[in-house]
This record gives structure tokens, C-alpha cells and sequence, in this order.
């Protein structure tokens, strides 16, 4: 592709000159090969533009920056525009084109990574050729990738949906966070739907206050989705009135979803231990639905799930049906094994305040004993979450132990000390693996167990290395010990 193919993106391109092809493009000068488009972004750590130079050396075919960046004579075309990340994801989806023809997203401060699965899951039930992308990685048909980025860099992204595109993929759920939002990775992405699942406390170490942070989530309704397109909006959170009126001003079909919803309401729910039953009425006819998923969060997630296949074109009727096969997504809820007297052990991705207290709550109902919780928090992450972590622990378990959690460059034991600030009655043991290992030891019948806080991650951080561990094999193995000495004994 020319150069000036890309004015209507880089308006100075139309007449930079630059005969040559442009190859690809990317925003760190050291992926560079002749060909490329270096795009400057202003980071964190440093700035773009002061690696021009670099890019340029690198055979780059023109560098696009900001207004007002600083850049000396380089030799190549320096397009200027307005918002250097934005340009980054329109020149992607230009140069990696191809992407699924229906599309949703869904943002929210927790429940992401469990409905772009849910989406997926019913949209495969339908017979279609379906992926999802977030958290826990790629999911298509053929295909299950490990992942690390909730919503990948537009660059890998937009590459990422050609190749779905050529291997037939049609329909695709993706999560949007906030950094996404706010970095604009998703800008390029033509989406036919989206989502919103709540809002609650979490990067507070990246966005200044939670109002900053709701206004990024919303820039998906704002911003992103085209007017007339439908917003699925769960009904029943404290921020969901915000987004409601945030989506219907910028003109969206908005389709609230949940007990005060509108489009899908949920009018009663029965819990029994590793399923519930749910009565959903759509659109004036009742539908019974009995979920194989433990926990009222997953409810919600269900509902903004078939509320997303629904608006997209699937029949309400067959959406609410495949409800019932849902698998939930790893490490969310997820039932690991029981000790030989019955006691469930979970392992959960709560790592954020409200995703901890709803994981409490929806097991406390089936639990006829104590629930018991090991949890921690990650270091360089938000630190004020810490004692609200510990305060909700200790009102919502019997048993707190307080372990690590990913402590990378900050020392375990300060992160621990500051969450049992809170948990005065919480036992401290750093070694994660020992924490798992006393937790379902002492498990008897009626408890519950939750290993909250690392789900599907296969790695623990300590420091500057990423040592492997599974919350899933060390439940696991935990379990199996606890069997082998009962017989022995
Ligand atoms: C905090 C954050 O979001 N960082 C993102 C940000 O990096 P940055 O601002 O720190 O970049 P920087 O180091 O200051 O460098 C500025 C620019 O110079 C470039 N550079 C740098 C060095 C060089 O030699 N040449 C060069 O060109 C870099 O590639 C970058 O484009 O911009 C980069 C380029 O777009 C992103 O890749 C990077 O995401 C990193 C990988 C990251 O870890 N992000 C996490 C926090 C994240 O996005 N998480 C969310 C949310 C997860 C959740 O909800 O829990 C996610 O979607 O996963
Ligand atoms: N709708 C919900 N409301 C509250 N808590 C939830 C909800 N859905 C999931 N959770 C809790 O949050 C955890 C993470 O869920 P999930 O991975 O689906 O969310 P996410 O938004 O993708 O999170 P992340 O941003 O960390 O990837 C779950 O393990 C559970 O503890
Ligand atoms: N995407 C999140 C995941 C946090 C998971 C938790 N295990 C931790 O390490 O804090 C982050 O990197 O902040
Ligand atoms: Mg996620």
C-alpha cells in the first residue's frame, strides 16, 4: 500500500512524497523493518518521538506523531495528527485487514473475560463460526492461545482478527478495558454491539480519580459504537443509571439487562449448590433457564452475554436456551474438586474489592459451614485496595488466609501487613502454595473454599521472574494429599 492510501487517516500523507510501500506499521522503533510506519505515542515510561531517530535508522517508511512533538530532521515523511494512538489503530486495521463481521465488546470493571466466553459459547450453539478475546487469552474454533493483554495492542489485534477472518471466523466477543479504552486499541474495531457489565473500584494506580476511569470505560458507547447501534447495559449496579444515559445520548439503542431490566429481566433466581435456576422474561414470554454455573455474578453475566447474541441476531428463545451449557470461563468460579467429605474447593480471579465480595457472597448460600478464603495482592499494583481487600474478607469469610499474589518488585510481606491491617483475625502465610495446602487440610464437611486472586494465571512474580504456579494444580495436588492421608489413616 502507497503512503497516500492513508490520507484519510494521516492527512499529511497526501502529499509527504514517499513512493514506496508501506509494509506495516508499529509503535516501538524497535520492531521496525524497512517498509514500516513508526508511530510515536506518548508512554509512561518515555516518549515516542524521541525514538524517531531510531525508527528512522530502521529503514521506517514516514513516523506519524503528535502536534506537538519534538521532532529533528530525519530524512522521512513526519505526519502530524491529532491523536497519534487512534491513528496507530485506524493505519492496523487498514494495513491487517479483514475482521469478523460481527463483532461486540464488552467493558466493565469486572465480568469481562465471563461474558466474551458466554458470547462465544451461545453464538458456537447457533451452529457459527465464533472466537473470544481477552484475559485468558484467544479462543476459536482450532485455536486456544494462553493470553496476557485484555485487549491487545491494535497492532497485534488487528493481525490477530485477519487471521480469524481468513480462517473463517465470523463472530467475535472481545473485552474492553479501560487502558484499552483510554490507549484507543480499540479504535479501528467495527463493532456491532457492546456491552458494559459494572463498575467498581480498580486501577487506581493508572486513572486519577473513578470518575476518570468510568468516563474511559464509557468512550466504547460514546465514541466507539456507531449511533443506532445496540448498548447492553447491566441493569442492577450503582453506575449502570450513568451509563445508561451516557449511551442514550450519544444515540444507541440502549437494552438494559438484569432484575430492573428491560430487555431482559430477571424476575426470580434459585440457588442450589453447583447451579441455580433462573426465570428470565424477554420480550413478554417467560424463560426457565437452569445454569450450571455457581454464583448470582454469573447470572449477570449470562444475562449481558444473551443480551449481546440477541442484539446481534440471534433469537432471544435460543439465546436463553444455550444459557443452560454454558461453561464458565477458567479460573472464574471455578469448581477445582471436593475434599471426601463434600467440601467444594473454588479457585477465583478476584483480585479487585467488589469482584472479592460478590465471590463471598455467591457462595455463602450453599455453604452449611464455614467459607474459608485465601487471597493476597499483587505488588505495583493499586496499594489502596489492600485493607479493603482485608475488611471484606473478614466480614464475608470464617477463615481469612492472607497469602502472595504476584508480589513482582515490592516486598510480600508489606503487601500482606497491608491487608491484614484490616483482617485482624486472618492467618499470614506468604508461601501460596503452603496457604492452599492448610486451607484444604483443615476443610470439613459444609465448608467452602476459595482461592481467590490469580484464577487462570500460570506464573507467580516475585521480583523481576515469573516462576510457575497454578492456584488449579495446587488445589489439585492439595486435594489428592488430603485423600491419600485420610485412607493411609
Ligand atoms: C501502563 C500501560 O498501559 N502501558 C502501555 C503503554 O506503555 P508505556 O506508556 O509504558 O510505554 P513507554 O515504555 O513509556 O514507551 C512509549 C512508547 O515508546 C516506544 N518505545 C520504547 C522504547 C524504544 O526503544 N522504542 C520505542 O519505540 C514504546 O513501544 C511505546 O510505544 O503503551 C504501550 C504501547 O501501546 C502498551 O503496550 C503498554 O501496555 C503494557 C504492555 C501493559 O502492561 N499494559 C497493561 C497495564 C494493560 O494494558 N492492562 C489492561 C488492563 C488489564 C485489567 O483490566 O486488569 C489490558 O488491557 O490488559
Ligand atoms: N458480574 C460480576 N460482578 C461482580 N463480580 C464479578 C462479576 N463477574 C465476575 N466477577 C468476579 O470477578 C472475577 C473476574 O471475572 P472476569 O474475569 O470475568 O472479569 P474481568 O472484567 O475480565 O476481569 P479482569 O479485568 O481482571 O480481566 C471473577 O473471578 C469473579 O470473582
Ligand atoms: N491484569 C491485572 C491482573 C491482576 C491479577 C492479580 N493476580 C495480580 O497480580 O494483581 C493486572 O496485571 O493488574
Ligand atoms: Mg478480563
Amino acid at each position: 500500500m502507497k503512503l497516500s492510501e492513508l490520507a484519510d487517516i494521516l492527512p499529511s500523507a497526501a502529499n509527504a512524497g514517499g513512493a514506496e510501500d508501506v509494509t506495516g506499521v508499529t509503535a516501538d522503533s524497535r520492531a521496525v523493518v524497512p517498509g514500516t510506519i513508526f508511530v510515536a505515542v506518548p508512554g509512561t515510561k518515555a516518549d515516542g518521538a524521541s525514538f524517531a531517530g531510531d525508527a528512522a535508522a530502521r529503514g521506517a517508511a514516514a513516523v506519524v506523531v503528535g502536534e506537538t512533538a519534538v521532532v529533528g530532521d530525519i530524512g522521512l515523511p513526519v505526519l502530524r495528527v491529532a491523536e497519534p494512538r487512534s491513528a496507530l489503530s485506524h493505519v492496523a486495521a487498514r494495513l491487517y485487514a479483514g475482521q469478523p463481521e460481527t463483532m461486540v465488546a464488552v467493558t466493565g470493571t469486572s465480568g469481562k473475560t465471563s461474558v466474551a466466553a458466554f458470547t462465544r459459547q451461545i453464538w458456537e450453539q447457533q451452529g457459527l463460526a465464533a472466537a473470544s478475546i481477552g484475559t485468558t487469552g484467544v479462543v476459536a474454533p482450532g485455536r486456544n492461545d494462553y493470553g496476557s493483554l485484555t485487549t491487545p495492542d491494535p497492532v497485534a489485534l488487528h493481525k490477530l482478527l485477519a487471521e480469524l477472518t481468513r480462517s473463517g471466523v465470523t463472530h467475535a466477543s472481545m473485552e474492553a478495558s479501560s487502558h484499552g479504552l483510554d490507549q484507543h486499541r480499540l479504535d479501528g474495531v467495527k463493532l456491532k454491539a457492546a456491552g458494559f457489565t459494572n463498575l467498581g473500584r480498580d486501577h487506581m494506580d493508572y486513572h486519577p480519580t473513578v470518575e476518570d476511569y468510568h468516563r474511559a470505560k464509557l468512550r466504547l458507547f460514546t465514541e466507539l459504537l456507531p449511533k443506532g447501534a445496540p448498548a447492553v447495559i447491566f441493569a442492577d449496579d450503582p453506575f449502570s443509571q450513568p451509563t445508561v444515559e451516557a449511551a442514550r445520548s450519544a444515540g444507541l439503542d440502549v437494552l438494559t439487562v438484569g432484575r430492573s431490566g428491560e430487555f431482559l429481566r430477571l424476575t426470580r433466581v434459585e440457588h442450589e449448590r453447583h447451579r441455580q435456576r433462573a426465570e428470565i422474561v424477554a420480550d413478554g414470554v417467560i424463560h426457565e433457564i437452569d445454569l450450571s454455573l455457581a454464583g448470582d455474578f454469573q447470572i449477570s453475566n449470562a444475562l449481558v452475554a444473551a443480551g449481546l447474541a440477541i442484539a446481534t441476531g440471534t433469537p432471544a428463545s435460543n439465546a436463553l436456551k444455550a444459557l443452560e451449557n454454558l461453561k464458565g470461563a477458567p479460573g472464574r468460579l471455578e469448581l477445582i474438586g471436593t475434599t471426601k467429605t463434600g467440601a467444594p474447593v473454588y479457585v477465583d480471579y478476584a483480585h479487585k474489592p467488589e469482584a472479592l465480595e460478590n465471590v463471598l457472597q455467591a457462595v455463602r448460600p450453599f455453604t452449611t459451614g464455614r467459607v474459608v478464603v485465601v487471597f493476597g495482592c499483587g505488588g505495583d499494583r493499586d496499594r489502596g485496595k489492600r485493607p479493603i481487600m482485608g475488611e471484606i474478607a473478614s466480614r464475608l469469610a470464617d477463615i481469612v488466609i492472607v497469602t502472595d499474589d504476584n508480589p513482582r518488585s515490592e516486598e510480600p510481606a508489606a503487601i500482606r501487613a497491608a491487608i491484614l491491617e484490616t483482617a485482624p483475625g486472618a492467618t499470614e502465610i506468604g508461601d501460596r502454595r503452603e496457604a492452599i495446602r492448610l486451607a484444604v487440610s483443615n476443610l470439613k464437611a459444609g465448608d467452602t473454599l476459595v482461592v481467590a486472586g490469580k484464577g487462570h494465571e500460570e506464573g507467580q512474580t516475585i521480583g523481576s521472574q515469573t516462576y510457575p504456579f497454578s492456584d488449579h494444580v495446587e488445589v489439585r495436588k492439595a486435594l489428592d494429599e488430603v485423600a491419600a492421608k485420610g485412607e493411609a489413616a
